[in-house]
């Protein structure tokens, strides 16, 4: 079920996209992950093992604001399946006029997402208004997830967002998806659900596994 790398260009937006499977390792097709350059397996490994500890900690961090147990939350996790999406977005003068990324919420458990040259474009939606976030030297901009939604029962909530594109410059940005593991049954924790009613049932990932990000 997992594709290790797709390249695709989505009618409705305008820019281009490549995902690769980052873990488990086991599921890294190497096949598809470019020999060049050359330094290019090494870094995406790197990041994948940093960006696995940031989001392993803030799912910790979470589930202390959340009153569970962090285990509860990252057991949820085990395995730290994780994919990155690159997303590439030519300048276009009539910017005004095309989305790079139509509104959408990640599927997944968490997003680590970095505007990689610097050229902002990210938007949430709040109050039925689009934000426009900057793109901070060196930050991730960190979304909730589907899934982190349906876990915390709604106390965080899946954000929707979309990306525009820019008169005269390029933007690339990177994503990094956490995700549950693959037979995880996805549904409120336990302890959160003991004196207030559930706002989702219980599911399985592969039935939520036709809406992922990929
Ligand atoms: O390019 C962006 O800022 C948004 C990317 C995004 O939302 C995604 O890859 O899911
Ligand atoms: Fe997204």
């Amino acid at each position: 079920m997992a594709r290790s790398l797709l390249c695709l260009r989505s009618r409705s937006s305008t820019g281009d996209m490549f995902y690769l499977v980052l873990r488990p390792n086991e599921s890294r097709d190497m096949r598809f992950w470019p020999a060049c350059p050359p330094s290019f397996r090494t870094s995406i490994d790197r990041y994948s093992t940093e960006t696995a500890k940031v989001a392993r900690c803030l799912l910790e961090f979470m589930a202390k604001h959340l009153g569970v147990e962090p285990e509860s939350l990252l057991e949820m996790f085990h395995g730290q399946s994780q994919g990155l999406r690159m997303n590439y977005y030519p300048p276009c003068r009539q910017a005004n006029k095309v989305l790079g990324m139509s509104p959408h919420t990640d599927a997944a458990g968490l997003t680590l997402l970095l505007q990689v040259n610097g050229v902002p474009g990210l938007q949430i939606r709040k109050d039925g208004k689009w934000l426009a976030l900057d793109a901070l030297d060196g930050a991730f901009i960190v979304n909730v997830g589907d899934v982190l939604e349906i876990l915390s029962n709604g106390k965080y909530k899946s954000v929707e967002h979309r990306a525009v594109v820019h008169p005269n410059r390029e933007r690339i940005s990177a994503a990094v998806f956490h995700r549950p593991c693959q037979d995880a049954l996805i549904g409120p924790l336990p302890e959160l659900v003991k004196t207030t009613a559930a706002k989702r049932g219980v599911i399985d990932v592969f039935s939520y596994v036709l809406c992922w990000d990929w």
